[in-house]
């Protein structure tokens, strides 16, 4: 299947194909005619993927790769110049492609560097967790931590190809497969309540396999249209954040060791959805539906941390525009809004 990312001159294909992998050099020359590639990839993804993907693209370009260590703590300034070094020692140039080949670390680091490296250079994304399939691989925001929050120094910036192949899935480690459930959720939360359904129905990831590619569809399918109508984050794309504000403070918190980005955007789902009932602001009874699947594909509903303990962090949120804090609430499941707030939002001792 194939998809386009309209975004005028910045637009891009994405393709999902089950097996696409082995076909990576030549769809890759469909955007890309230069003659180097490098490839950048994390320790575990290139132990499984990255020799076979080396030989593919070497059969029409030369090929290298830089291989970082895999986990949240990679998405670092601490990376940024192991990483440039290589692409000089690569001689790579403007005219040269770099191929991000794992999850949401990989994807938000390599298409960072891909940003700044001589002032950017093209890069494509082949995404191989759940979440970088559904997420992080299509609309351009690349990023790297700081130890204040999640994701403060980045870019907009569009890759030239998504390339999903849904059988590397096969290897995710069961943490990352639930962790990547998360953001489907949140699909289904903010504009979906087919999708949302079909999750509940289905009841456990086991049996939502069979409907997998379709789900990845849907999911960067609503993505796309979200980016295509607000690339740079002002209005519609907020949604997109529902469940991030507290997930991202979760995840400073814990210098990003103890919750995963998917684990901690489920517990701000649900609390946030807990709040937003008390306060009127949501259909009544939709955190508890929220819950139910949320634990249905094992993830958390809180964090062992009191909710003023996050503030501070929260105060840095990069939706606190001219003061006020922009919250992503439910109507209902499948309908969402963002709500002008400020971090009194989060009063309350504890998480429930
Ligand atoms: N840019 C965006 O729009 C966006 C969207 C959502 C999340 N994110 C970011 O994505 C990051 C999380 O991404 P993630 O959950 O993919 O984490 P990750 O990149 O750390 O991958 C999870 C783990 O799975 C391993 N792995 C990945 N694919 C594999 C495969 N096919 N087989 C075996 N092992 C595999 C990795 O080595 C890693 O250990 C966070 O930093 C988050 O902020 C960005
Ligand atoms: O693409 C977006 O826009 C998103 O908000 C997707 C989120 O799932 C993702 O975690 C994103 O990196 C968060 O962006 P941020 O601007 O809140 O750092
Ligand atoms: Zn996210």
């Amino acid at each position: 299947m194939k998809m386009t990312v309209d975004l005028k001159e910045h637009s891009y294909p994405i393709y999902i194909e089950r097996g696409i992998l082995k076909e990576a050099a030549e769809r890759i020359a469909e955007v890309y005619r230069g003659s180097k590639i490098m490839i950048i990839s994390d320790d575990r993804v290139y132990s499984y993927y990255g020799e076979a993907l080396k030989k593919n693209l070497s059969e029409k370009y030369e090929c290298t790769e830089t291989v970082i260590p895999h986990g949240e703590s990679s998405k670092a300034f601490e990376t940024l110049p192991g990483v440039y070094s290589s692409l000089l020692e690569a001689k790579i140039s403007r005219t040269d492609l770099i191929v991000a080949l794992g999850g949401g670390v990989v994807g938000d680091l390599a298409g960072f560097v891909a940003a700044t490296f001589l002032r950017g250079i093209k890069f494509v994304q082949i995404p191989t967790s759940i979440l970088a399939q559904v997420d992080s691989s299509v609309g351009g925001k690349v990023a790297v931590d700081l130890p204040q929050g999640k994701n403060l120094v980045g870019a907009f910036y569009q890759p030239k190809m998504v390339l999903i192949d849904p059988d590397v899935l096969e290897t995710l480690p069961e943490r990352y497969v639930t962790d990547g459930m998360g953001e489907v959720i949140k699909y289904g939360c903010i504009k979906d309540r087919k999708l949302f359904e079909l999750l509940e129905k289905c009841g456990s990831y086991e049996n939502l396999k069979e409907h997998l590619t379709d789900v990845i569809a849907t999911c960067v399918d609503i993505k796309r249209r979200v980016v295509e109508e607000d690339e740079f984050d002002t209005g519609e794309r907020i949604l997109l954040n529902f469940g991030h504000t507290l997930a991202h403070t979760i995840e400073q918190h814990f210098h990003y060791e103890r919750e995963s980005h998917g684990e901690a955007v489920a517990i701000g789902m649900y609390q946030i959805t807990k709040i937003a009932e008390e306060k009127g602001l949501t259909k009544k009874g939709e955190a508890e539906h929220i819950r139910k699947v949320l634990e249905a594909y094992k993830l958390p509903v809180k964090a062992d941390v009191p909710l003023p303990q996050l503030t501070e962090a929260i105060k840095l949120d990069k939706k606190t525009l001219n003061n006020k804090l922009k919250v992503v609430l439910l109507h209902e499941i499948g309908d969402s809004y963002t709500y002008p707030t400020g971090q009194e939002f989060f009063d309350g001792d504890r998480m429930v």
